[in-house]
């Protein structure tokens, strides 16, 4: 029987006072002390500036995992766990403070010495921290340091490149855990073993038998209380150079010869440089922006991205993004990869859409009042957890004529199996010290490599025909146009498309 590691490990939530850490971070840890992942054996420590006892942060902590269905004894033994120093980011002794805290602790909860400094603070921090972390002795520990870096690292390459020179001066690559929550969905995990252990689908996962790859990730909120984060961001910046392009790898990337990080990784970041760069000029021809207007969402109107109180009236941010990835290697050549994510959409929905090339000669084409439709492979990321392979068979009766048929697997259909939260895993994984599902520095910087021509040329230019697509709505219409140059059609992602 596999035994549950239980990892001894104290963690620095930096920003512990903020959005992610409530909504996200507490109740995962909550999670995998629930389930047994973690023993008694742990310490979070919560830094932010303002004051607070400790006392009144394992309040707002058992705020934040209340609505879980567990015993209140469960509760208070977890968060007497938890501690809050209030910081100052620039202050050496702040750094000195968290210090003593982290010796004693050690001492108390027998954490040999490991520690995780999770930034869940404004990335104008991060650099700071880390170079603090280093050089007031925080890191120099008898266990593991190990620093998790949230989402946003940097805002193009060459503010990447010195967010990562300057952490790298305190942490060495393997330290650094760099998030995408992505990258901890069951079922974007679950793309590999698709690939990797059906002998089905790898045999005929490459340009000789699939026409087109398509990735949607839609959205229905709008930027609720972000938009002075999203204005300097926009949908490419903040879904498409990180989670939109971590899925883009796995899909194409060849089979690792060994299931490790460093294996997985090394074949992601060689789908990253098979990407053909889009030039300035072409920007047009691949990629489509759009900006939501108002609509109808959920029997009520909404307003426009521009009508937010954090957004400029004039905004040219991008809230929608599509775009046709096209990767030169052998495998790949010649076979788009579309993907598209926005706000304000029809429905919350991420799928993975695999459409097949069809067979040489059909004899079935053309009977029956239903055409035939493409086999497609669904894998559904989000709400729904599975795949669905749509096929054709013969319609019951006396005529040889065909009708779609569907083979579902519903993964967060089956009862008793709650699937984790993406932040639970990575959590975990990163206590465990398996970086697979983290970025590496090499896929950061490919992936601003690759959109950072978009954005130059998207600021470039005023977006005039702002907003270009209603609330409620798929989308501007170009990007149905960007495939119907090539004769494709964007499947729906959910019931809810007309
Ligand atoms: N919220 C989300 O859903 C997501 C967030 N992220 C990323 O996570 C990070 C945090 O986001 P979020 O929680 O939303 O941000 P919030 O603004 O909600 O929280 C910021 C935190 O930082 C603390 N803080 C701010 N300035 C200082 C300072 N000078 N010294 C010490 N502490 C400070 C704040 O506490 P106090 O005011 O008490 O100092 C607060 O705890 C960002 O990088 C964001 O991009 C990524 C994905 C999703
Ligand atoms: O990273 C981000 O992701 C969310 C969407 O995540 P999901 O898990 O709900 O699909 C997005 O809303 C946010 O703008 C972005 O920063």
């Amino acid at each position: 029987m596999n035994r549950i590691e239980q990892p001894k490990t104290i963690v620095v939530i930096f920003g512990a006072t903020g959005d992610l850490a409530k909504r996200k971070l507490f109740p995962s840890i909550f999670n995998l002390y629930r389930k047994g992942n973690l023993s008694e054996d742990f310490a979070v420590v919560g830094v932010a500036r303002r004051d607070l006892s400790s006392e009144e942060f394992r309040s707002s902590v058992k705020e934040s995992i209340s609505n879980k269905q567990v015993s209140s004894d469960k509760v208070d033994t977890f968060s007497e766990h938890f501690h809050y120093q209030s910081f100052d980011v620039t202050n050496p002794s702040s750094y000195l403070e968290l210090k003593d805290l982290l010796e004693k602790l050690d001492n108390t909860y027998q954490t040999e010495g490991n520690r995780i400094f999770y930034l869940a603070m404004a990335p104008e921090f991060f650099g700071t921290i880390a170079e603090n972390l280093k050089k007031e002795g925080l890191t120099a520990t008898s266990g593991f340091s190990r620093l998790v870096i949230e989402k946003p690292f940097g805002h193009n390459l060459p503010s990447a490149k010195q967010l990562n020179e300057q952490i790298r001066k305190a942490f060495k690559e393997e330290q650094i855990y760099r998030i995408d929550h992505y990258l901890g969905k069951e079922m974007v995990q679950n793309i590999e073993v698709i690939r990797f252990a059906n002998a089905i689908f790898e045999p005929l996962w490459n340009n000789r038998y699939i026409a087109n790859i398509q990735v949607t990730s839609s959205e229905t909120l709008g930027v609720e209380d972000r938009g002075r984060y999203y204005e300097t961001s926009g949908a490419l910046r903040d879904m498409v150079q990180n989670h939109m392009m971590q899925m883009v790898a796995l899909l194409a990337m060849e089979p690792p010869i060994k299931l490790t990080t460093e294996e997985i990784r090394s074949e992601k970041i060689k789908v990253l440089r098979a990407l053909r760069p889009i030039k300035e000029d072409e920007v047009h021809d691949y990629f489509v922006r759009g900006q939501y207007g108002k609509g109808m969402q959920n029997g009520g109107e909404v307003e426009s991205y521009r009508d937010d109180s954090n957004v400029d009236d004039n905004s040219i941010t991008e809230t929608y993004v599509a775009g046709k990835l096209l990767i030169d290697n052998f495998r790949w050549a010649g076979v788009p990869f579309y993907i598209r994510t926005g706000k304000r959409m029809t429905a919350k929905s991420t799928k993975i859409v695999v459409q097949f090339k069809d067979i040489p000669m059909n004899l079935y084409y053309g009977k029956g009042e239903q055409q035939q439709t493409p086999n497609l492979l669904v894998i559904n990321i989000q709400p729904e957890e599975g795949i669905t392979l749509h096929l054709n068979a013969k319609k019951a009766g006396q005529h040889m004529q065909t009708t779609p048929v569907n083979l579902d697997f519903c993964n967060n259909c089956i009862d008793g199996i709650n699937t984790p939260e993406a932040y639970e895993k990575l959590i975990y994984d990163c206590m465990k010290g398996d970086a697979t599902n983290f970025t590496h520095w090499d896929e950061v910087a490919l992936s601003w490599n690759f959109v950072d021509p978009i954005s130059n040329v998207w600021e470039s230019q005023m977006a005039t025909q702002f907003p270009n697509y209603e609330s409620g709505s798929m989308g501007p219409k170009e990007a149905d146009q960007l495939l119907a140059r090539d004769g494709f059609i964007w499947w729906p992602v959910s019931d809810l498309e007309k």
